[in-house]
């Protein structure tokens, strides 16, 4: 068996780690055949909950897991890690935009990119799940200046999951028929959820999502709210946010990150922008990405019609206000 794979969860005492400590335990992110050490963090006053989840996970009896620490300490639960899942952050409310987290969560994403400049192996890879998690994101970077920018990703999979699930739904498939759906931007309620360049197997053939679906009208207007407002219909339910369906979809972007897209296959992530199809250098923007050898690349040459052009925009201009609040938040 290969050497264990160090990975730390952070907010490991809270919903979503409850359901990703699991999947990842088990292997359904780095391999059935890759032992794991897993670091789990969140804070003091939460160290008596964790332990109850330690004693879960050491219940579990999975034998991948090598060793699992569980602290409150930045400087221990990052160091020396190959993956990072970082999910310890305040969730909103019923009424809130994802931007009203700002305040209260960015600094924890300062302060752990300092440690993590400090401790963590300089080709870990970063996942960033806590809200606003594009602007976080970016904010964890910067304080991590001695890790590679590429290193740092936001998760907008769960936003492509429900694009997709959407999709299959409407078509009558099962949601691995549908394939290429973009999440542009924000993980907000401004990004862009676009089929135009997606394909859904049919009957043994593949498709265009546009042809397949024949109504412009539900793709440009109620697919588009449906996918922006999910994560606020499932908090209106629930009185809490999505969680299991984050958890499967952090696992999906890390699964895809180490092991690759197949063939012409894409998915969405969210990534430090390079001034791909006209967005700002710099933003922590959602784009659909290939991936080989644990390297991810925009896809390059998309056509993009007015329609897609203005709202690429908008929640491009977005992103660089929340930027810009978020760093003067950070400045002491
Ligand atoms: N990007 C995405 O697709 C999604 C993002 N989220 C976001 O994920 C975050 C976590 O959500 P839940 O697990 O439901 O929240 P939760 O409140 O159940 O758990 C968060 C945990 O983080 C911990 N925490 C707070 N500050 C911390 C720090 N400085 N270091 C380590 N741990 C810390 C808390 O003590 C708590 O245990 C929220 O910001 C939520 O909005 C949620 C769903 C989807
Ligand atoms: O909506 C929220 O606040 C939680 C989240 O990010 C999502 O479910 O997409």
């Amino acid at each position: 068996m290969a050497e264990p794979l160090k990975v730390v969860v952070t907010g490991a005492a809270g919903q979503i780690a409850y359901s990703l400590l699991y999947s990842v335990a088990k292997g359904d992110v780095f391999g059935y055949d890759q032992s794991l050490e897993l670091n789990l963090l969140d804070i003091t006053p939460m160290m008596e909950v964790l332990n109850g989840v330690v004693m879960e996970l050491q219940d579990c009896a999975i034998p991948l897991v090598k060793k699992i620490t569980a602290t409150d300490d930045p400087n221990v639960a990052f160091k020396d890690v190959n993956a990072a899942f970082m999910v310890g952050a305040m969730p909103r409310k019923d009424g809130m935009e994802r931007k009203d987290l700002l305040k209260a969560n960015v600094k924890i994403f300062k302060a752990q990119g300092q440690a993590m400049d400090k401790v963590a192996k300089k080709t870990v890879r970063v996942v960033v799940v806590g809200n606003p998690a594009n602007t976080n994101a970016c904010i964890l970077s910067r304080y991590a200046p001695s890790i590679p920018k590429e290193n740092f990703t936001c998760l907008t999979r769960l936003d492509q999951n429900r694009a997709q699930a959407q999709i299959a739904a409407r078509l009558g498939v099962t949601t691995d028929k549908v394939t290429n759906v973009i999440i542009w931007g924000n993980h907000s309620s401004t990004q862009f959820p676009d089929v135009a360049h997606a394909k859904v197997e049919l009957n043994g053939q593949v498709v265009p999502v546009p042809e397949a679906v024949k109504d412009d009208n539900y793709l440009k207007n109620d697919f588009i709210k449906t996918v922006q407002q999910r994560g606020a219909a499932v908090i209106k339910a629930r009185k809490l946010s999505s969680a299991m369906s984050a958890a499967k979809a952090a696992c999906d972007h890390m699964h895809d990150w180490f092991v690759g897209t197949k063939g012409s296959n894409w998915v969405s992530m969210g990534v430090i922008s390079d001034g791909s199809y006209g967005i700002k250098e710099g933003l922590m923007y959602s784009y659909p990405v290939q991936i080989k050898d644990k390297k991810w690349s925009i896809v390059q040459g998309l056509s993009i019609n007015e329609f897609a052009r203005e709202k690429l925009d908008a929640t491009a201009a977005e992103l660089d206000e929340e930027l810009e609040a978020a760093v003067a938040e950070c400045t002491d």
